[in-house]
């Protein structure tokens, strides 16, 4: 590092000529000073600075796994921004409650000055969302036209191109998908798994059908649940019906993706597979606060508003309130744990597995002509 030749001046330095002089009222503007419309601007704008930060470094991490290859010195540094971005979002989440200690007679003090803005205009929880891989087939209907229908020419332009770059989802699906994780030489686990999954389903089968607590009508909707659980499992073994579960949104994961992560998850404290597991963790933890920012925010607009309809156009909470759950994104790492088996079930890993993958994960893109 070299000497700074001039002194830096705290208030220079941030610029806080700009940060601070940027509050406007749009009620004072009409001669109406609302005091609360203070607390709802800068709310905002904490929002957006902590979305930069948090869009910095998600596109550090995709950066990262742009390369086909990864070292698990990448990987490293991966987990670290990834975590860092989950304690925003707590702080994010947290954040809600200072906003709702605003009444809705204080916030209708000024809300209709607002019309036809809202959140669906902020550009960097868009790119977030994209990034992160909400594909615009993904969102619900009404969020397929508005989506770009609210914007300039220039937001919509950066956002079509931003959708037809890979996001963080579609980057870590190929990177889990060329994992050699199925089969070595000395070792099949699959075979394995699969004959422990029919003991575990069969009992929970029997379970149900000597459950005497419950009704008949009761027996065959849980019957017919497991039978479901029964065709996911199926599909794990069979590519073309795990396709098809696919088309229908039941998987989002590649077919070798969704292996790869079972196989870390299921392994998750071999040392080999305690960093790619704390990738998963982390973007499982990230889905999780998001869809709990979602879910806290629709709640915050159900108690400002009651079921008025949004500035923005949408029916608001009920709008809102959909969004929590269909716009998962790695929803496959939470289903996951259906397929997990307790670890008595697990064959020991072979000696040979640990050190072929050892070699794989820890190899770096360089060392790809060596191999
Ligand atoms: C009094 C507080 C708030 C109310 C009543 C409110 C209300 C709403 C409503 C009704 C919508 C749906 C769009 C519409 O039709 O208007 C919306 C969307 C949104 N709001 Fe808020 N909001 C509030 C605070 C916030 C805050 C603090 C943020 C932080 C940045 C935020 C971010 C967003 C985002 C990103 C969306 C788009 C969500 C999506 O499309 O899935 N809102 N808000
Ligand atoms: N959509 C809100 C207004 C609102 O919350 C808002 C308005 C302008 C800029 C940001 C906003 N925040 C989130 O939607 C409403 O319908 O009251």
């Amino acid at each position: 590092m070299k000497k700074n030749i001039e002194p830096c001046y705290y208030g220079d330095y941030l610029q806080l000529d700009k940060i601070l002089g940027a509050q406007s009222l749009e009620s004072k503007k009409y001669g109406e000073p609302a005091h609360d419309e203070m607390l709802f601007i800068i709310v905002h704008q904490v929002y957006e600075l902590w979305f930069k930060q948090v869009l910095h470094e998600l596109n550090a991490v995709i950066d990262t796994f742009t390369p086909e290859r990864l070292s698990d010195t990448d990987l490293i540094g991966v987990v670290h921004r990834l975590n860092r971005i989950i304690q925003i979002q707590q702080l994010m989440n947290d954040q809600i409650s200072v906003m709702e200690t605003m009444t809705p007679q204080q916030f209708l003090a000024f809300r209709d000055y607002l019309v036809p803005a809202s959140g669906f205009q902020s550009i960097q929880f868009k790119r977030l969302e994209i990034s992160l891989g909400l594909k615009r087939e993904y969102r619900i209907d009404f969020d397929k036209q508005s989506f770009y229908s609210r914007l300039t020419d220039e937001d919509r332009a950066l956002l079509e191109g931003l959708e037809a770059k890979p996001s963080l989802f579609e980057l870590v699906d190929r990177w889990l998908a060329r994992l050699p994780l199925l089969k070595t030489a000395d070792f099949d686990f699959w075979q394995h798994y699969k004959q422990a999954t029919d003991t575990l389903l069969n009992n929970d089968k029997d379970t149900i059908e000597n459950n005497d607590t419950l009704s008949d009508k009761e027996k065959r909707q849980e019957l017919n649940d497991w039978q479901s659980t029964r065709e996911n499992f199926d599909a794990l073994f069979d590519s073309s019906q795990y396709a098809s579960l696919r088309k229908e949104d039941k998987f989002r994961l590649s077919h070798k993706a969704m292996l790869s992560a079972l196989f870390i998850k299921q392994y998750s404290e071999a040392p080999i597979f305690n960093l790619p597991f704390q990738l998963i963790t982390a973007l499982t933890e990230i889905d999780e606060k998001l869809t709990i920012w979602r879910y806290r925010h629709a709640m915050m607009v159900q108690r400002m508003l009651g079921t008025k309809i949004g500035t923005g156009g949408s029916s608001g909470h009920h709008y809102l309130k959909k969004t929590t759950e269909s716009n998962r994104i790695f929803s496959d790492f939470f289903n996951m744990a259906t397929f997990l088996l307790p670890k008595d079930m697990l064959p020991p890993l072979p000696a040979s597995v640990s050190r072929y993958l050892g070699f794989y994960l820890s190899e770096s893109t360089a060392n790809d002509s060596a191999k």
